[in-house]
């Protein structure tokens, strides 16, 4: 075996996270390491790499123990992190970027003629358009991921940990990603991959390793499993149902654009969104979506066009307008959407009662907290206690807190992008319970998502965008087949 972790215990504050933990990873294998958010994948990934040691248990690598101490020590004997916030430089082009390594070992003397052409011929082989003379400051968040996975293909590591790699790509992205997946595999190299998207497992994974509770409940080959056999191993429970039945949209008009259109990035919008209704809205990266709801929100200005609530016309100023006005956005990065880290999670789940407090509108308090622990348990959050900062959740319960606060905010209309992103399933079938209620509730949902099944499991209709334009509408009965008009 090429990898082995044996015995693996780790506590933090006294709470045991991993519990003799073992993990084994083969030649030539993409090994796929499931679990509920909060069970221990991270722990795991972090102690092998170096980020912080285990409490006690052996790790084996190459035939030989190892413990490393850190991340760059770890690389140096072949095992590449490929972070999802990438570590790359922003102020370097992407040739650069992705030789930096060679770079250091020569000191910096490094052919760049050569260093272009072959950056060039690499993305040409896996039929990737990506100027390599572009500054890494100016690509999206996707195109820098798919340049963290072109300097860890090119790199000498063996080992590659790839924590939810497809998680901001776009299709088109995620094909490439997983030939460079293969190639590596068929190179004889490995990679230890951490996801939540049981397809992705099932489809590109060779065995899979799971955790629940910070313990070992299965590992096995992924011939012949099946996805309800495998939500059942994540989950523990038999009959989980992702999508719950769909509640009945009303007639009634709740919010209308006509004709909205916002610089080069959104083109004549109207749309409509009934009570009662999740209405998707999906479409390549770039197609305008985030920048449709942000617009909407009074994120940002629209330079044309008209907004409608309940019939009414409305001009909103900026976003704290459009609270007031019964709007809840759930933006798709929780790092930008004003999570405070330092802050306890129920602090952060009532964020938007203490701005009210502060505007002068009297609540209480009392029940707010009472609604909080309700909300707490229903979003199944793991934690400590409700004073816990949120740095120390694992990333998927810091996005449940995000979505929680925004699901109890007594908004009418709520625009959410990629609420489930990171989310375990038995989580997002919790969301999406509650998102039902609150359409059977006659509220309004506009779902930003990039996840068909998600779509066609949660929605009443769908629009698909591109290039900033709506360019199809799909009634429900044909949301099955929404891949085929992106
Ligand atoms: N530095 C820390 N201090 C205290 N608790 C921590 C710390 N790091 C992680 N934890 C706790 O350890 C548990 C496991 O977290 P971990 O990040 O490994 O989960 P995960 O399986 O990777 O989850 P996700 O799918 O959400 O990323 C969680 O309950 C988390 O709150």
């Amino acid at each position: 075996m090429l990898l082995t972790m044996n015995n693996i215990n780790k506590s933090f504050v006294g709470n045991p996270v991993l519990k003799n933990v073992a993990f084994e990873l083969a030649d030539a294998e993409i090994h796929a390491l499931v679990g509920l958010n909060g069970a221990g994948k991270s722990t795991l990934i972090n102690i092998l790499s170096g980020v912080f040691p285990a409490d006690s248990g052996t790790i084996t690598f190459g035939g030989r123990q190892v413990q490393f101490k850190s991340p760059r020590e770890a690389l140096a004997e072949g095992i590449f992190t490929v972070y999802q916030a990438t570590n790359l430089l922003p102020d370097l082009t992407v040739a650069e970027n992705i030789f930096l390594n060679d770079m250091q070992k020569r000191g910096g003397l490094i052919h760049y003629k050569k260093m272009y052409a072959d950056a060039r011929a690499q993305f040409e082989k896996m039929g990737y358009a990506l100027d390599a003379a572009r500054k890494v400051r100016d690509l999206s968040t996707s195109e820098r991921y798919m340049v963290s996975t072109a300097r860890a293909y090119l790199s000498d590591a063996r080992v590659f940990i790839m924590d939810e790699p497809m998680i901001n790509l776009a299709a088109a992205e995620k094909e490439i990603f997983v030939r460079f997946m293969k190639e590596m595999r068929a190179q004889g190299r490995s990679i230890i991959y951490i996801t939540h998207n049981i397809g992705e497992v099932l489809s590109l994974c060779d065995r899979v390793t799971a955790l629940r509770d910070g313990k070992n409940v299965a590992v096995c080959s992924t011939k012949g499993l099946s996805a309800g056999r495998l939500s059942y191993l994540i989950s523990g429970n038999e009959s989980l149902r992702l999508y719950p039945p769909k509640a009945a949209r009303q007639d009634k008009i709740l919010l209308e654009t006509s004709h909205l259109s916002m610089g080069s990035v959104l083109h004549d919008i109207s749309l409509r969104l009934y009570a009662g209704e999740i209405l998707g809205i999906t479409g390549l990266t770039g197609s305008g979506r985030t920048a449709l709801i942000k617009t909407i929100f009074g994120e940002f200005e629209m330079d044309s066009g008209r907004l409608k609530l309940r019939g009414e016309e409305l001009e909103l100023k900026n976003a704290t307008d459009a609270v007031n006005h019964g709007f809840g956005y759930v933006n798709e990065n929780r790092m930008d959407a004003g999570l405070f880290l330092d802050m306890g999670v129920a602090a952060n789940l009532t964020i938007s009662a203490l701005e009210d407090i502060r505007r002068g509108i009297f609540l209480d308090l009392r029940q707010e907290m009472e609604e909080v622990v309700d909300q707490s348990i229903e979003l199944n959050l793991k934690m400590d206690s409700l004073h816990q900062e949120i740095r120390f959740l694992s990333g998927g319960n810091q996005q449940k807190v995000m979505v929680g606060r925004s699901l109890i905010s007594n908004a009418s209309i709520l625009l959410l992008d990629e609420p489930t992103k990171g989310i375990d399933i038995v989580s997002r079938s919790e969301i999406y319970i509650v998102m039902n209620e609150l359409a059977a509730d006659g509220k309004g949902i506009i779902l930003v998502s990039s996840d068909m099944d998600e779509i066609a499991g949660l929605c009443d209709r769908a629009l698909v965008m591109r290039n900033g334009r709506l360019v199809a509408e799909l009634p429900e009965e044909e949301l099955p087949r929404l891949t085929e008009y992106m």
